[in-house]
Protein backbone atom coordinates (compact mmCIF):
# COMPACT_ATOMS: atom_id res chain seq x y z
CA UNK A 1 0.00 0.00 0.00
CA UNK A 2 1.58 2.94 -1.42
CA UNK A 3 0.88 6.07 1.88
CA UNK A 4 0.11 8.65 -1.42
CA UNK A 5 -0.83 8.01 -4.81
CA UNK A 6 1.53 8.32 -8.08
CA UNK A 7 3.13 11.36 -8.57
CA UNK A 8 1.55 11.48 -11.99
CA UNK A 9 -2.05 9.73 -10.88
CA UNK A 10 -4.92 10.66 -13.40
CA UNK A 11 -8.65 10.40 -12.03
CA UNK A 12 -8.47 7.09 -12.97
CA UNK A 13 -4.90 5.82 -10.81
CA UNK A 14 -6.24 8.73 -8.00
CA UNK A 15 -9.78 6.64 -7.91
CA UNK A 16 -8.62 2.99 -7.71
CA UNK A 17 -5.81 4.10 -5.15
CA UNK A 18 -8.18 5.73 -2.84
CA UNK A 19 -11.01 2.76 -2.61
CA UNK A 20 -7.67 1.00 -1.83
CA UNK A 21 -6.29 3.21 1.12
CA UNK A 22 -9.52 3.33 2.73
CA UNK A 23 -10.08 -0.77 2.06
CA UNK A 24 -7.07 -1.30 3.62
CA UNK A 25 -8.68 1.13 6.81
CA UNK A 26 -11.59 -0.72 7.03
CA UNK A 27 -9.23 -4.45 7.19
CA UNK A 28 -7.72 -2.87 10.25
CA UNK A 29 -10.81 -1.57 11.94
CA UNK A 30 -12.10 -5.25 11.36
CA UNK A 31 -8.89 -6.31 13.55
CA UNK A 32 -9.86 -3.92 16.48
CA UNK A 33 -12.56 -6.30 18.54
CA UNK A 34 -15.65 -4.60 17.74
CA UNK A 35 -18.82 -6.25 16.70
CA UNK A 36 -22.32 -5.41 15.62
CA UNK A 37 -23.38 -2.04 15.54
CA UNK A 38 -20.29 -0.82 16.95
CA UNK A 39 -18.04 -2.45 14.33
CA UNK A 40 -20.48 -1.20 11.53
CA UNK A 41 -20.71 2.58 12.55
CA UNK A 42 -16.66 2.57 13.06
CA UNK A 43 -15.74 1.15 9.79
CA UNK A 44 -18.40 3.83 8.17
CA UNK A 45 -16.81 6.45 9.96
CA UNK A 46 -12.89 5.74 9.37
CA UNK A 47 -13.99 5.25 5.72
CA UNK A 48 -15.86 8.15 5.16
CA UNK A 49 -13.16 10.40 7.17
CA UNK A 50 -10.30 9.14 5.35
CA UNK A 51 -11.86 9.38 2.00
CA UNK A 52 -12.79 13.34 2.66
CA UNK A 53 -9.12 14.11 4.04
CA UNK A 54 -7.37 12.30 1.34
CA UNK A 55 -10.07 14.08 -1.65
CA UNK A 56 -9.47 17.20 0.10
CA UNK A 57 -5.80 16.90 -0.23
CA UNK A 58 -5.52 15.44 -3.71
CA UNK A 59 -8.44 17.49 -5.12
CA UNK A 60 -8.85 20.16 -3.29
CA UNK A 61 -11.09 21.85 -5.97
CA UNK A 62 -13.77 18.78 -6.46
CA UNK A 63 -17.00 18.55 -4.73
CA UNK A 64 -18.06 15.71 -2.69
CA UNK A 65 -21.22 13.54 -2.40
CA UNK A 66 -21.01 10.23 0.08
CA UNK A 67 -23.39 8.43 2.08
CA UNK A 68 -22.21 9.23 5.19
CA UNK A 69 -21.16 13.27 5.04
CA UNK A 70 -24.07 16.06 4.90
CA UNK A 71 -25.25 16.81 1.40
CA UNK A 72 -23.80 20.02 0.24
CA UNK A 73 -25.93 21.00 -2.34
CA UNK A 74 -23.06 23.33 -3.88
CA UNK A 75 -21.99 19.70 -5.64
CA UNK A 76 -25.16 20.36 -8.32
CA UNK A 77 -22.89 24.20 -9.45
CA UNK A 78 -19.88 22.49 -10.23
CA UNK A 79 -18.62 20.90 -12.58
CA UNK A 80 -16.67 17.50 -11.15
CA UNK A 81 -18.29 15.76 -8.21
CA UNK A 82 -16.18 12.33 -6.15
CA UNK A 83 -19.40 10.14 -5.37
CA UNK A 84 -18.27 7.75 -2.82
CA UNK A 85 -19.57 5.07 -0.89
CA UNK A 86 -17.37 5.00 1.90
CA UNK A 87 -18.58 1.40 3.26
CA UNK A 88 -20.92 -0.15 1.19
CA UNK A 89 -22.62 -4.15 2.31
CA UNK A 90 -22.04 -2.32 5.95
CA UNK A 91 -23.68 -5.48 7.25
CA UNK A 92 -21.67 -8.29 5.46
CA UNK A 93 -18.41 -6.09 6.90
CA UNK A 94 -19.48 -6.68 10.54
CA UNK A 95 -19.50 -10.52 9.85
CA UNK A 96 -16.11 -11.39 9.40
CA UNK A 97 -15.08 -13.53 7.70
CA UNK A 98 -17.37 -12.50 4.59
CA UNK A 99 -15.96 -10.57 1.34
CA UNK A 100 -18.84 -9.18 -0.16
CA UNK A 101 -18.26 -5.53 1.10
CA UNK A 102 -16.84 -2.34 -0.87
CA UNK A 103 -15.65 0.97 -0.80
CA UNK A 104 -17.00 2.60 -4.10
CA UNK A 105 -15.23 5.89 -5.55
CA UNK A 106 -17.03 7.49 -8.69
CA UNK A 107 -15.83 10.51 -10.72
CA UNK A 108 -18.61 12.56 -11.85
CA UNK A 109 -17.79 15.38 -14.30
CA UNK A 110 -20.53 17.45 -16.66
CA UNK A 111 -23.50 14.94 -16.80
CA UNK A 112 -21.45 11.59 -16.78
CA UNK A 113 -19.49 8.79 -14.88
CA UNK A 114 -16.09 9.33 -15.89
CA UNK A 115 -13.60 7.05 -13.60
CA UNK A 116 -14.53 4.48 -10.77
CA UNK A 117 -12.73 1.73 -8.47
CA UNK A 118 -14.37 -0.58 -6.20
CA UNK A 119 -12.18 -1.96 -3.78
CA UNK A 120 -13.55 -5.57 -2.33
CA UNK A 121 -11.16 -5.46 0.71
CA UNK A 122 -11.74 -8.73 1.67
CA UNK A 123 -10.56 -10.27 -1.61
CA UNK A 124 -7.72 -8.00 -1.99
CA UNK A 125 -8.87 -6.62 -4.90
CA UNK A 126 -9.76 -3.47 -6.94
CA UNK A 127 -11.36 -3.09 -10.08
CA UNK A 128 -11.27 0.29 -11.58
CA UNK A 129 -11.24 2.10 -14.52
CA UNK A 130 -8.28 2.85 -14.28
CA UNK A 131 -7.18 -0.91 -15.62
CA UNK A 132 -10.70 -1.99 -17.13
CA UNK A 133 -11.01 -5.49 -15.60
CA UNK A 134 -12.26 -8.25 -18.54
CA UNK A 135 -15.34 -10.25 -18.15
CA UNK A 136 -14.35 -13.20 -18.94
CA UNK A 137 -17.06 -15.74 -21.37
CA UNK A 138 -19.86 -16.67 -19.07
CA UNK A 139 -19.33 -20.61 -17.53
CA UNK A 140 -23.05 -20.47 -16.32
CA UNK A 141 -25.72 -22.92 -18.30
CA UNK A 142 -28.17 -20.96 -16.79
CA UNK A 143 -28.08 -17.01 -15.87
CA UNK A 144 -27.05 -16.31 -12.75
CA UNK A 145 -29.23 -13.37 -11.45
CA UNK A 146 -27.40 -11.29 -8.61
CA UNK A 147 -29.83 -10.01 -5.39
CA UNK A 148 -29.60 -8.55 -2.01
CA UNK A 149 -29.12 -10.96 0.73
CA UNK A 150 -30.62 -9.53 3.17
CA UNK A 151 -33.53 -7.63 0.69
CA UNK A 152 -34.08 -9.90 -2.14
CA UNK A 153 -36.50 -8.37 -4.36
CA UNK A 154 -39.54 -10.45 -5.08
CA UNK A 155 -39.92 -9.82 -8.34
CA UNK A 156 -36.60 -11.58 -9.03
CA UNK A 157 -38.12 -14.81 -8.89
CA UNK A 158 -40.34 -14.33 -12.14
CA UNK A 159 -37.26 -13.09 -13.95
CA UNK A 160 -35.32 -16.61 -13.16
CA UNK A 161 -38.27 -18.57 -14.07
CA UNK A 162 -38.99 -17.11 -17.10
CA UNK A 163 -34.94 -16.77 -17.62
CA UNK A 164 -34.18 -20.46 -16.76
CA UNK A 165 -31.88 -19.54 -14.29
CA UNK A 166 -31.22 -19.24 -10.66
CA UNK A 167 -30.69 -16.40 -8.08
CA UNK A 168 -27.09 -15.29 -6.05
CA UNK A 169 -27.64 -13.68 -2.86
CA UNK A 170 -25.07 -11.66 -1.63
CA UNK A 171 -24.40 -8.44 0.27
CA UNK A 172 -23.29 -4.64 -1.37
CA UNK A 173 -24.19 -3.43 -4.54
CA UNK A 174 -20.74 -3.40 -5.83
CA UNK A 175 -20.06 -6.94 -4.78
CA UNK A 176 -22.90 -7.60 -6.88
CA UNK A 177 -22.09 -5.44 -10.01
CA UNK A 178 -18.08 -7.01 -9.50
CA UNK A 179 -19.53 -10.52 -9.07
CA UNK A 180 -20.82 -10.61 -12.51
CA UNK A 181 -17.53 -8.56 -14.35
CA UNK A 182 -16.04 -11.45 -12.11
CA UNK A 183 -18.54 -14.58 -14.23
CA UNK A 184 -19.73 -15.59 -10.29
CA UNK A 185 -23.21 -14.27 -11.51
CA UNK A 186 -24.36 -12.90 -15.36
CA UNK A 187 -26.90 -10.32 -13.81
CA UNK A 188 -27.66 -7.64 -11.10
CA UNK A 189 -31.57 -6.58 -10.99
CA UNK A 190 -32.47 -4.26 -8.13
CA UNK A 191 -35.57 -2.15 -7.12
CA UNK A 192 -36.77 -0.53 -3.95
CA UNK A 193 -34.59 1.48 -3.02
CA UNK A 194 -30.80 2.79 -3.09
CA UNK A 195 -28.65 5.77 -3.43
CA UNK A 196 -26.61 7.43 -6.30
CA UNK A 197 -23.53 6.27 -4.00
CA UNK A 198 -24.43 2.20 -3.75
CA UNK A 199 -24.31 2.46 -8.14
CA UNK A 200 -22.08 5.11 -9.02
CA UNK A 201 -18.36 3.88 -9.10
CA UNK A 202 -19.98 0.01 -9.75
CA UNK A 203 -21.81 1.08 -12.93
CA UNK A 204 -18.47 3.22 -14.24
CA UNK A 205 -16.04 0.15 -13.49
CA UNK A 206 -19.01 -1.88 -15.77
CA UNK A 207 -19.67 0.18 -18.47
CA UNK A 208 -15.84 0.36 -19.00
CA UNK A 209 -15.76 -3.66 -18.68
CA UNK A 210 -17.87 -3.50 -21.02
CA UNK A 211 -21.70 -4.33 -19.45
CA UNK A 212 -24.98 -3.27 -19.71
CA UNK A 213 -26.17 -0.68 -17.19
CA UNK A 214 -29.68 0.99 -16.96
CA UNK A 215 -32.78 1.89 -15.13
CA UNK A 216 -35.13 -1.52 -14.63
CA UNK A 217 -36.95 0.98 -17.15
CA UNK A 218 -34.53 0.83 -19.79
CA UNK A 219 -33.71 4.49 -19.33
CA UNK A 220 -30.05 5.88 -18.07
CA UNK A 221 -28.97 5.87 -14.85
CA UNK A 222 -28.28 9.89 -14.02
CA UNK A 223 -26.02 10.82 -11.41
CA UNK A 224 -25.56 14.27 -9.40
CA UNK A 225 -29.44 15.00 -9.60
CA UNK A 226 -30.48 17.36 -7.06
CA UNK A 227 -32.93 14.27 -5.04
CA UNK A 228 -29.86 11.16 -4.90
CA UNK A 229 -32.47 8.48 -4.77
CA UNK A 230 -32.06 6.07 -7.40
CA UNK A 231 -34.25 2.92 -6.46
CA UNK A 232 -33.42 0.14 -9.23
CA UNK A 233 -30.83 -0.76 -11.63
CA UNK A 234 -30.13 -3.55 -14.28
CA UNK A 235 -26.13 -4.31 -14.88
CA UNK A 236 -25.88 -7.20 -16.94
CA UNK A 237 -23.99 -9.13 -20.04
CA UNK A 238 -24.93 -7.13 -23.12
CA UNK A 239 -26.39 -10.49 -24.83
CA UNK A 240 -29.21 -10.90 -21.46
CA UNK A 241 -30.56 -7.04 -21.58
CA UNK A 242 -33.39 -7.30 -24.24
CA UNK A 243 -34.75 -10.51 -22.16
CA UNK A 244 -34.67 -8.77 -18.89
CA UNK A 245 -35.98 -5.44 -19.60
CA UNK A 246 -38.86 -7.73 -21.89
CA UNK A 247 -39.46 -9.08 -18.65
CA UNK A 248 -39.46 -6.22 -16.47
CA UNK A 249 -41.73 -3.92 -18.98
CA UNK A 250 -44.13 -6.82 -18.72
CA UNK A 251 -44.39 -7.58 -15.32
CA UNK A 252 -42.79 -4.60 -13.52
CA UNK A 253 -41.09 -4.71 -9.89
CA UNK A 254 -43.99 -4.32 -7.29
N1 LIG B 1 -34.59 -0.68 -0.31
C1 LIG B 1 -33.46 -0.01 -0.07
N2 LIG B 1 -33.48 1.28 0.33
C2 LIG B 1 -32.34 1.96 0.54
N3 LIG B 1 -31.09 1.45 0.36
C3 LIG B 1 -31.00 0.18 -0.06
C4 LIG B 1 -32.17 -0.62 -0.28
N4 LIG B 1 -31.78 -1.84 -0.69
C5 LIG B 1 -30.43 -1.82 -0.69
N5 LIG B 1 -29.95 -0.61 -0.31
C6 LIG B 1 -28.54 -0.22 -0.15
O1 LIG B 1 -27.78 -0.81 -1.19
C7 LIG B 1 -26.59 -1.37 -0.64
C8 LIG B 1 -26.60 -2.86 -0.97
O2 LIG B 1 -27.66 -3.49 -0.28
P1 LIG B 1 -27.83 -5.07 -0.28
O3 LIG B 1 -26.59 -5.62 0.36
O4 LIG B 1 -29.08 -5.33 0.49
O5 LIG B 1 -27.92 -5.44 -1.71
C9 LIG B 1 -26.57 -1.10 0.85
O6 LIG B 1 -25.70 0.00 1.05
P2 LIG B 1 -24.88 0.27 2.44
O7 LIG B 1 -24.34 -1.03 2.92
O8 LIG B 1 -23.84 1.24 1.97
O9 LIG B 1 -25.87 0.89 3.35
C10 LIG B 1 -28.03 -0.79 1.16
O10 LIG B 1 -28.19 0.16 2.18
MG1 LIG C 1 -24.07 1.45 -0.05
Amino acid sequence: MQPTPPADADDHVLAAWLAETAGHRLLEVRQEGLEGRELKDAGDRAAHELLMELLERHRPDDAVLSEEGKDDKVRLERDRVWIVDPLDGTREFSEPPRDDWAVHVALWERGELVAGAVAQPGLGQVFSTAEPPVVPPSTAERPRIAVSRSRPPAFTDGLVAVLGGETVAMGSAGAKVISVVRDLTDAYVHAGGQYEWDSAAPVAVARAAGLFTSRVDGSPLVYNQDDVYLPDLVVCRPELSERILAYLAEHGTD
